[in-house]
């Protein structure tokens, strides 16, 4: 699978949502921010707009939603055309039903953790899953600091991978630069979500080639 670019669109133009994903034509996913401004203080959008965004582009969209009660809505973003939905494990009531509802709808499965929620007591569930998210940002804004204190935590999440011997990705989320990516690949990290870094680049598509070969080179 090898490394993986997924810009936010977070920080794009709104208003001009499918011109801001064609501008980034080597990206091999295209990051969806859901957030319903109570799981996080934000709001953005919800299926419908996945649902445009998917029509206007050939490129699966990742679908990360920063909401409550994703157990009632994840399925909702599988038939809006999203490749992959990722829930928050403190938002969801049962996290293992909920991953095995978004594969049956035909979507990758993927659960995502705060800075703050530790990995371990989720061993068990990660043959459940397609791909983890790692916060690297409290969730709900884009543009913020990368939090270096979840470094540990993606090299402990590596090695639980390791040690179950499962494909599932691990994604990393918030504050994600040339200056901070090659940290989370040599840490383990094999999916980068970008957004400011990507989206106020002169060039947004040169700039997710550059994330990926720099990414490549801290691996290896
Ligand atoms: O989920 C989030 C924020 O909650 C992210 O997807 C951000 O949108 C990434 O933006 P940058 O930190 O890369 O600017």
């Amino acid at each position: 699978m090898g490394i993986q670019i997924t810009p936010s669109i977070l920080n794009a133009d709104f208003a001009s949502i499918g011109a801001e994903v064609a501008r980034i034509p080597s990206a091999d996913w295209v990051h969806v921010d859901v957030m319903d401004n109570h799981f996080v203080p934000n709001l953005t959008f919800g299926p419908t707009m996945v649902e445009a965004i998917a029509r206007s582009t050939g490129t699966p969209l990742d679908a990360h939603l920063m909401i409550n009660d994703p157990d009632r809505h994840a399925p909702a973003y599988v038939e809006a055309g999203a490749a992959s939905v990722t829930f928050h494990v403190e938002a969801a009531a049962a996290p293992v039903r909920l991953a095995r509802e978004i594969r049956s709808a035909g979507g990758r499965a993927s659960m995502a953790l705060k800075p703050a929620t530790p990995v371990e007591p989720y061993e068990d569930l990660l043959p459940e899953l397609d791909m983890l998210l790692l916060m690297t940002v409290e969730p709900g804004f884009g543009g913020q600091k990368f939090l270096d204190l979840v470094l540990p935590k993606i090299r402990r999440a590596r090695a639980l991978m390791d040690k179950h011997g499962v494909e599932t990705w691990l994604q990393v989320d918030g504050g994600v630069s040339l200056e901070t990516i090659e940290r989370c690949a040599e840490a383990g990290a094999d999916v980068f979500v970008a957004g400011s870094a990507v989206y106020s680049a002169e060039d947004p598509d040169a700039m997710v080639e550059k994330l990926r070969a720099s990414a490549a080179a801290a691996q290896g």
